[in-house]
This record gives C-alpha cells, structure tokens and sequence, in this order.
C-alpha cells in the first residue's frame, strides 16, 4: 500500500521542528529516512502512526488520511517499531507478539488457532521461539527488539514504520532482520543512523536537516561526499561493496586529510 506524506509540518509547544514534508512510498518500497540527530526523522515516523498529530498537511495510506480512520483502523494497516516505550512489562513474550493480533479480533474474542500460528511464525522467524515462555523484561535489548520486530510481523501490516530497528543487534541480526524486511515486501518506512546499511537495504532515502528534506533519491544519488561533508559533517570515499554491488561509504572525519580528495 502507498504512504503518502502531503507538506506536513509538526510544531511542539508552538516550536515548529519539521515543515514541508512531501514524501512517498510506493507499495513494496523500502524507504529510508537519513539525517544527524535531532533533524526530525522520529517526527515524521510519529506522524505515520499517528503518535503526533501534523499541524499542517497531511498522511495518507492508500487513498485515506491516517488521521482521519480509528486508531483500530490504523493498527490493522500500520505496524511500527519504535523506540520510545521501553516495554518493561513482564508479560511473556508470546504474549508481547500475540498483542500484534489485536487490531484483527473482536472486542471480546479470543484467540484463535490462526492468531497463535502467525504468533509462533513470527517468533521463530527472529529466532526467538526459544524464549517465548520467558518474561519480556528479562531479555537482553537486542532480544527484546527481536521481539517487538515479531509483534509487528504478527500484526501482518501494509505497512511497516520502523525506527532504528537495528539498534541493540549485533551485526548478524541487523543483517538477518533488515534481509527479512526486505523480503516481506512490505511498503517500509525506517530510519537508520548506519548509513552503509541504509545504502545496502533501502530502495531510496530522503536526506534531512534541521526539519526539512534537503535531497531525495537512491542511496547512489544521495549518499554523495558533497552531502555526507554538508548535511553530515563528515569525510566519504564512495566504493562498491564487492559481493552486494551497493555502494559502501568509507567515514573519516573533516579534519582528516584524503590524498584522492
Ligand atoms: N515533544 C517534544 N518537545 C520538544 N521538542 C521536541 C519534542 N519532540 C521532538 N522534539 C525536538 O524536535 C527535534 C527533532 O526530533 P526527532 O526525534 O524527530 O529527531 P531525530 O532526527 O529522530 O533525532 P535522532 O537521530 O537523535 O533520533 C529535536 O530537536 C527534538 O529535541
């Protein structure tokens, strides 16, 4: 399904901290969204799964304002992984998952054969069936953010809205995951700080600053020495990653000088 972001700005405490967002993404699309600290990527996510309200424009899915459905409505489309709940419950962690199947029941139902076979797909799929009789605050971050990835796969979204979803991994799972993102072929929306694996698993990224999108385009068009030295303050040496034939971008600091240029 098509997420649509139509000239959206957000103010908090009458501070605007983005405007003039137009973005898209095409139905299947992972989109990333880049930036230093503090540009306003996390807003943007926030606006998507209606965490924020926009004070201008607006977010569509498909042909409907987000804005405009239930909440109900929304969590059956949108399923995010984010970063602002700690999720220090002591539900188990199928129980966690089995929370995605919510939107899909009814009020008083319980669940069924099905949900507890997507939840079981799900947990197995991050590889952590093993644990799912253990108490969610017991595991260590990386396993929790599994966990929460499951929970989204067990809400079988259109659409995907992911904040950081490496964060806490080690390097195997940021691969495993983001190789599973891809191959849901779910619209994604995600924001990534690494921008070597925004390069290697986003179809395209929009490029932030202070709150507005500066450039948009393949990690190719946009992960260029002139916009890594602008937007963020940093040196790059653009090579081609010799099995994955993305680009791989070489860092060092503006202070460091580079022979080559
Ligand atoms: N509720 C709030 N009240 C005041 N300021 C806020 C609020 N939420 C966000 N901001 C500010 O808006 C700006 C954008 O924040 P946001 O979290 O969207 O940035 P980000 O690009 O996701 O940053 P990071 O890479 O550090 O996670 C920051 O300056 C932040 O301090």
């Amino acid at each position: 399904m098509k997420l649509t972001i139509h000239h959206v700005a957000v103010s908090v405490s009458s501070r605007q901290i983005v405007s003039n967002i137009d973005l898209a993404v095409q139905p299947g699309e992972i989109v990333g969204l880049v930036g230093p600290n503090g540009s306003g990527k996390s807003t943007i996510l926030r606006t998507v799964y209606r965490m924020l309200r926009p004070s201008a424009g607006f977010v569509q899915l498909g042909d409907d304002d987000v804005w405009q459905m239930s909440p109900r409505t929304s969590a059956r489309q949108t399923a995010a992984v984010v970063q602002e709940s700690t999720h220090d419950v002591a539900f188990t962690v199928a129980k966690m998952v089995q929370m995605g199947r919510t939107p899909h029941k009814g009020f008083f139902a319980g669940d069924t054969d099905h949900d507890w076979q997507v939840t079981t797909t799900a947990l197995a799929r991050v590889q952590m069936l093993d644990c799912a009789n253990r108490p969610f605050n017991t595991l260590s971050g990386g396993e929790k953010q599994r966990v929460l990835i499951a929970r989204a796969l067990a809400q079988e979204p259109q659409l995907l809205v992911l904040d950081e979803p490496t964060n806490h991994l080690d390097i195997h799972y940021q691969l495993d995951i983001l190789e599973l993102v891809r191959s849901l072929g779910i619209t994604t929306l995600v924001t990534v700080h690494d921008l070597n694996l925004a390069a290697a698993y986003c179809d395209r990224l929009y490029v932030l600053s202070a709150g507005t999108i500066v450039a948009e385009g393949t990690p190719e068009q946009v992960l260029t020495p002139h916009w890594l030295r602008d937007i963020f303050l940093v040196n790059a040496v653009i090579q081609r990653h010799p099995v994955t034939n993305r680009i791989q971008l070489a860092l060092f600091p503006l202070s460091h000088r580079h022979e080559g240029g």
